[in-house]
């Protein structure tokens, strides 16, 4: 994968230093501890939590040494005119609030995620949202493809097997691999596992559209 191949395309057209990438990689940060504080606590801890990250937020737009020495892990890359684009991803852009901070890797013909997620993808009580398992489960399977298969490929089928629940506040393994590819067609399945339990399984068909197989 290249990286612009996740970049959005309809990002603003203003300059950005590498100061204000770190800027907004921080207050993505904060926004994550902000949904999971919201949730989870109450009345006086509430107040506590959301003071807390305004006033860090302050601090960091006051004064770029708040930033020191931080770089942005997903700076923004630049278009030939010039443009900024901006990595958007749901799932693994540092930049989006909506993305969990994730460790990523490929391994042969596997791709793996590491993540523990909080309570704002809370689906059935201390358990992970069945859709957010479909997300998680769909993304690493399109890095797994990307990586062997021509061209970019777009999910075209994807189930889901939920097993059992995906528990949240403790690490989870997200592993995508390639079965079998066939011209524009590649096929792929994975698992999401909690220890040692594989808690959901994943199979699906990614095709390459004609004109960038
Ligand atoms: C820049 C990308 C950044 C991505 C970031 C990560 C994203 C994570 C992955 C995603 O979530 S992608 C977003 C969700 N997916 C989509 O929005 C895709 C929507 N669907 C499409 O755009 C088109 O359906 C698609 C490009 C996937 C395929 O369109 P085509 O018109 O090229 O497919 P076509 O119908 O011609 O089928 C191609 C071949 O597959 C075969 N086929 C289709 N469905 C099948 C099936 N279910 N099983 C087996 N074969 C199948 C079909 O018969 C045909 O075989 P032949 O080549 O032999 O004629």
């Amino acid at each position: 994968m290249t990286e612009s191949e996740t970049l959005s395309l309809e990002a603003p057209a203003l300059p950005e230093s590498p100061q204000d990438s770190a800027l907004a990689e921080f207050a993505a940060a904060a926004c994550r501890r902000l949904a999971g504080g919201i949730l989870g606590t109450t009345g006086s801890g509430l107040r506590a939590v959301i003071e807390a990250e305004v006033r860090a937020l302050q601090a960091a737009l006051g004064d770029s040494a708040e930033l020191h020495g931080v770089a942005a892990k997903h700076p923004p890359r630049f278009d030939r005119r010039g443009r900024v684009q901006v990595l958007t991803n749901p799932v693994m852009s540092h930049r989006n609030p909506l993305a969990p901070p994730l460790v990523h890797h490929h391994d042969g013909d596997e791709s793996e995620f590491r993540v523990t997620l909080p309570l704002q993808y809370q689906g059935p009580r201390n358990s992970l949202h069945g859709g957010y398992v479909a997300v998680l489960l769909d993304d690493v399977l399109w890095h797994a493809v990307r990586q062997m298969a021509a061209g970019v490929s777009f999910t075209r089928e994807l189930t889901i097997t939920y097993e059992r629940p995906v528990p949240l506040f403790e690490e989870l393994r997200i592993i995508g691999r390639v079965t079998t590819i066939e011209g524009r067609k590649t096929f792929a399945e994975g698992e999401i596992i909690a220890g040692e339990a594989v808690c959901a399984r994943a199979r699906g068909l990614w095709i390459s559209p004609k004109s960038s197989a």
